[in-house]
């Protein structure tokens, strides 16, 4: 089997509506990295994986996701997991959780299923229309990655979870790629408990990609006092102050410009000392 790599070339996509989604995106992402899709809102992430998942049509030539076009081909081992995936409504029905996990293969892989439900602290007596959000979406995630996925693509889906329900999460994707060849595209705004995971950084600013390659070259080895969570933190908030900047105020001949200053100018957040982690 190929490797679960990504290679994008020259990647244009116009939407219907002639509103640029990309623009000239080129990106490689090696096998058995853990990429970070980092940008603002509205800078492109959905609309790449979406490609990446050939859910969308994308040039001939320009995407090859293990050695195949995502659109054409059929995508054997590419998991996507955005939006349409958390809305699935079967989630929210009087169902048990083993007949959920039964009707997506969990039978197939008994052991991977029952690492998931335990690394999603789930329990099995749960019926699905009496949980809260966050524990639906663990079950939702089992759900998703019970099949062993080569390429994953993930568009923030870990919104419900607690801190600690992510970072096991977390791990345990890092842990998979150790383990097995495959490889994880996540596009995130939170960034809590992602030190040391991403291998890669891509940096998306208004359908382009700005910048990326290996997190070493944009974080450091050592820089100053920070831990690892706040420089990416600080890392993060520096490119979107920049992109903010970049892009200039919206609206500006109904509201007026001053009115942004106080967006480029920071409240602290990341960039404090007082948010670093002791
Ligand atoms: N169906 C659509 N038709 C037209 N334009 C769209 C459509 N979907 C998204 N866009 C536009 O494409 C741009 C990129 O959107 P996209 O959803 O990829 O951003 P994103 O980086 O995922 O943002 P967020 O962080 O808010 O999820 C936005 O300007 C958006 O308005």
């Amino acid at each position: 089997m190929a490797p679960p790599d990504i290679s994008v070339e020259d990647l244009t996509y116009t939407f219907p509506d002639y509103s640029t989604g990309v623009k000239n995106i080129s990106l490689n992402v090696p096998p058995r990295s853990r990429t970070l899709l980092i940008g603002a809102n509205g800078a492109g992430k959905t609309t790449l994986l979406r490609l990446l998942a050939g859910k969308r049509l994308a040039p001939s030539g320009s995407i090859k996701v293990s050695g195949v076009d995502p659109f054409k081909d059929s995508l054997e081992g590419v998991t996507y997991l955005g939006l349409e995936w958390v809305l699935n409504p079967i989630v929210r029905n009087d169902i048990g959780v083993n007949e959920l996990l039964r009707s997506v293969g969990g039978d197939a892989y008994p052991d991977r299923r029952d690492e998931l439900i335990n690394v999603l602290d789930i329990d099995v007596e749960w019926r699905m229309h009496a949980v809260s959000d966050g524990e639906r979406r663990r079950v939702q995630l089992a759900m998703g990655l019970i099949r062993p996925w080569t390429v994953l693509l993930l568009d923030e889906i870990t919104v419900d979870l607690d801190v600690l329900s992510r970072s096991e999460f977390l791990g345990w994707l890092a842990h998979e790629t150790e383990i097995r060849e495959c490889t994880i595209v996540y596009a995130t705004h939170i960034l809590d408990n992602l030190a040391g995971w991403p291998t890669h950084l891509v940096h998306m600013h208004l359908g382009t990609i700005k910048e990326w390659g290996p997190a070493e070259k944009f974080l450091g080895e050592n820089k100053g006092t920070s831990t690892g969570n706040s420089q990416l933190g600080e890392l993060v908030l520096g490119w979107l102050k920049a992109d903010l900047k970049q892009r200039g105020p919206r609206n500006h001949s109904k509201l007026g410009t001053e009115g942004m200053s106080y967006l480029v100018g920071g409240f602290g957040g990341y960039g404090d000392e007082s948010s670093e982690k002791k």
